[in-house]
């Protein structure tokens, strides 16, 4: 995944970033994987294991870690600095109840991603790009079956940030490829996906397929209908900037 923010004038340098399901068995998963990356435009892979062992992580990067970078595609480990520097990861995601952003940087080092969640919070994203992040994330967007999710975040947040800040922003949370133009509208740098992939119907290429067409085609203009105080998207030249204050 690069670290500098891709440019504003292509509307369609936004870009998908896998994450992985919560549970999963490598060798099975591996075909997968390979199916998805080898299908179009893949960012980067998170591997998000909940309620796993130290060794049963160790297990899943040595056998996903490599088709993620040999393809080029930057891998992510959730959770885990520590096991993500030993296990030769590129980076690694940290949410606000994790190991915190500084330490996450000690232990991986100046060159490696660290990417933070922040919510809906532009204040938490503020000072997590302040510390130096790679990237900050906001969710959930649309509803989500994969996690509890205990916040919501809306497009304009997205249209904010990227109006405002450098560091590129993640959009996380119900993502597909039907639901997603708004949010590449509106600046997401990155949208990240579970069920959008693993769970296509066509299988994970077709997924990969989908959401990359449907990035494509999104609107390269972001227009906000006060009348409903919802989010619409205009394919026209106008252009509106949101802000008020922190809602986080
Ligand atoms: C890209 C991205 N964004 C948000 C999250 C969520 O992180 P966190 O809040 O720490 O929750 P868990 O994923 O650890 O359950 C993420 N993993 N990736
Ligand atoms: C891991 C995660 N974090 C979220 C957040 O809001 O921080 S939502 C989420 C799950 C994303 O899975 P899906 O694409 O299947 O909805
Ligand atoms: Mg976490």
């Amino acid at each position: 995944m690069a670290k500098g923010k891709p440019s504003q004038a292509e509307p369609s340098a936004c870009r998908l970033y896998l994450v992985t399901p919560p549970a999963l068995v490598p060798a099975a998963f591996a075909p997968l994987l390979v199916e998805a990356l080898d299908a179009g435009d893949v960012a980067c892979v998170q591997l998000r294991l909940k309620d796993c062992s130290d060794d049963e992580i160790r297990r899943a990067c040595d056998a996903l870690r490599p088709i993620a970078q040999e393809r080029e595609v930057a891998f992510i480990l959730n959770d885990h600095p520590r096991l993500a520097r030993e296990m030769g990861c590129d980076g690694v995601h940290v949410g606000q109840g994790d190991t915190p952003y500084r330490d996450a940087r000690k232990i991986m080092g100046n060159d490696a991603i660290v990417g933070v969640t922040c919510h809906d919070s532009r204040h938490l994203a503020m000072v997590a790009a302040e510390d130096g992040a790679d990237y900050v994330a906001f969710g959930a967007f649309f509803p989500t079956d994969t996690k509890l999710t205990e916040h919501h975040a809306a497009p304009e947040l997205l249209n904010w940030w990227s109006e405002l800040m450098e560091v590129p922003c993640v959009a996380i949370g119900g993502i597909t490829a039907a639901n997603c133009a708004p949010l590449v509208s509106a600046g997401a740098d990155f949208l990240a996906v579970v069920n959008a992939v693993w769970g296509h119907p066509g299988g994970p290429g077709a997924g990969v397929k989908a959401l990359n067409a449907a990035i494509a085609a999104a609107p390269s203009d972001w227009v906000i209908d006060t009348a409903s105080d919802a989010a619409t998207i205009a394919a026209d030249d106008a252009t509106s900037t949101p802000d008020g204050s922190d809602a986080g």
